[in-house]
């Protein structure tokens, strides 16, 4: 939890609260209906809480805005994002049922109203969003295909609406076709090994109408 004030001074009790119950909630479900690794059970906070978190380390959402987490599995990004932005909505989608058993639970737990969960494919999905946030789901060009016609018109960002994708390693190739994208690495924003090679890919999406 150290960790999280480390990088996000400013967070309110109540956020506080919400963080700290995170790993109780998470230790709980988790023994019932595994969704993340042991090993990253024990390290929690940095594996995914602060690694969703990344994701506000290049852009603040605005109050009112609305945000799809894709493959969000057992919450990541969408739960962490969900406290650190109460004023923002979340939709959370993934096809695997009992993994959204484990995110309302963990929501539920939370006492966030800002969450709502969808078990379905995102391609049979509808809404308009001013981003889509995902972690380790599909290749860009599959996740682009899936997320086209998804993205709201009006621009209320300094970064255009569409993609923030956490992602590691060498993109060049995954990326080459999309000359768009800007890339932000975590480790410019997070001193930790961890994040050596983990980066936030940004890819503005037109509106589809
Ligand atoms: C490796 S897990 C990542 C989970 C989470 N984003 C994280 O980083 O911890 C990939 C997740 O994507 C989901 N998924 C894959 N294809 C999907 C699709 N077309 N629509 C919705 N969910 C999908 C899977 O069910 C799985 O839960």
């Amino acid at each position: 939890m150290d960790l999280i004030l480390k990088y996000f001074p400013n967070l309110t009790e109540k956020q506080i609260e919400q963080f700290k119950k995170l790993e109780l909630l998470y230790q709980d479900w988790n023994l019932k209906i595994n969704v993340v690794s042991r090993k990253d059970i024990d390290e929690l906070y940095l594996r995914h809480v602060l690694h969703s978190l990344g994701i506000a380390k290049v852009l603040s959402f605005k109050s009112g805005s609305n945000i799809l987490d894709v493959g969000t599995g057992g919450g990541f990004p969408g739960v962490p994002l969900a406290i650190l932005y109460p004023e923002c909505s979340f939709h959370l989608v993934d096809s695997i049922a009992k993994k959204l058993k484990v995110v309302d639970e963990v929501v539920e737990g939370l006492g966030l109203n800002n969450v709502k969960t969808t078990h379905s494919r995102v391609e049979d999905t509808d809404g308009q969003y001013d981003f889509i946030v995902s972690r380790a789901v599909a290749a860009m060009p599959t996740f682009v295909r899936w997320v086209k016609g998804k993205i709201a018109k009006e621009q209320r960002h300094e970064l255009k609406n569409g993609i923030l994708y956490l992602k590691g390693g060498d993109l060049t190739e995954e990326l080459q076709d999309y000359r768009t994208t800007a890339i932000y690495n975590l480790s410019d924003f997070y001193s930790e090994d961890f994040f050596e090679t983990k980066k936030v890919v940004h890819l503005p999406l037109k509106y589809k109408g």
